[in-house]
């Protein structure tokens, strides 16, 4: 059994089909790329998923359970956990409190009040932000803002992650960075599906990639295959490179 699977998932907005009839499964220790050029669907799977947008079809299993159209929180306390394209921290807290404030809800970390310092300290320590604990986040570079997004989502204890755009606005060696951090994740036992607009800095990172063009998916294969995909080349010909 796959610990995600995505089955015949459509999202309609109004007349506008987003997603339309897709499927996609998971493995568990898996890291899946699902690129696509812009508005092609990535984002609405991920809020699928997650219980953020009700679908109009289909169903979502985590674990084998179904969670199509549960609350977000329910998600997220099964062992999902999805770091957002926006990064929204709460400016007026500092760098551990917003990881705090991810403590999963309804845990007994958080009935005992929330983490620790030492257990904050673990997450911050798992995307290297730990030195940055006592900062404010307007105070941090772009690329530790985001690190922190991913901080918080690790205060959930996730089995899985979903990362939305998360090499969005870094340069080469943040990128590096952050890949290699992300294979770390692998290391631990994470499966994790990576949203990118190309192949940037998934090519070598992922086992495989699923491409979606106009909510509806194009190609699956290895890096290398969807690399050299004809359709898949066609596709990203109107806009920017694969
Ligand atoms: N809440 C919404 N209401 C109406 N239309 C929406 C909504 N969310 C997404 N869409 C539309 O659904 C389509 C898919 O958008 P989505 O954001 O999922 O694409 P994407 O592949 O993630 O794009 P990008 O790479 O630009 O983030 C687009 O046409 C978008 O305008």
């Amino acid at each position: 059994m796959s610990l995600l699977e995505v089955d015949s998932l459509t999202k309609k907005f109004g007349g506008l089909v987003a997603v339309d009839d897709f499927s996609m499964d998971v493995e568990r220790g898996e890291i899946v790329g699902l690129i696509g050029p812009n508005g092609s669907g990535k984002s609405t799977v991920f809020n699928c998923i997650m219980g953020i947008y009700n679908v109009t079809d289909g169903t979502v299993r985590f674990g084998g359970d179904e969670i199509t159209d549960d609350a977000t929180h329910e998600v997220v306390n099964k062992g999902l956990s999805r770091v957002s394209q926006e990064s929204n921290p709460i400016d007026s807290m500092s760098v551990a409190g917003n990881i705090k404030l991810f403590t999963l809800p309804d845990s007994i970390v958080s009935l005992r009040g929330g983490a620790t310092e030492e257990e904050i300290y673990e997450y911050a320590a798992r995307i290297d932000i730990e030195d940055d604990l006592h900062e404010m986040p307007d105070e941090l570079p772009h690329a530790d803002v985001r690190r922190l997004e991913i901080a918080k989502a690790l205060a959930t204890e996730p089995e899985m992650m979903l990362l939305d755009e998360p090499f969005a606005g870094m340069n080469q060696a943040e990128i590096s960075e952050l890949a290699a951090q992300i294979d770390r994740f692998r290391e631990e036992g994470m499966t994790m599906v990576v949203v990118d607009h190309n192949m940037g800095g998934l090519m070598n990172l992922v086992d495989r990639v699923v491409v979606l063009n106009n909510g509806v998916k194009l190609a699956s294969g290895e890096p290398e295959e969807i690399a050299e995909n004809q359709e898949v080349q066609e596709a990203y010909l109107a806009g920017e490179g694969i």
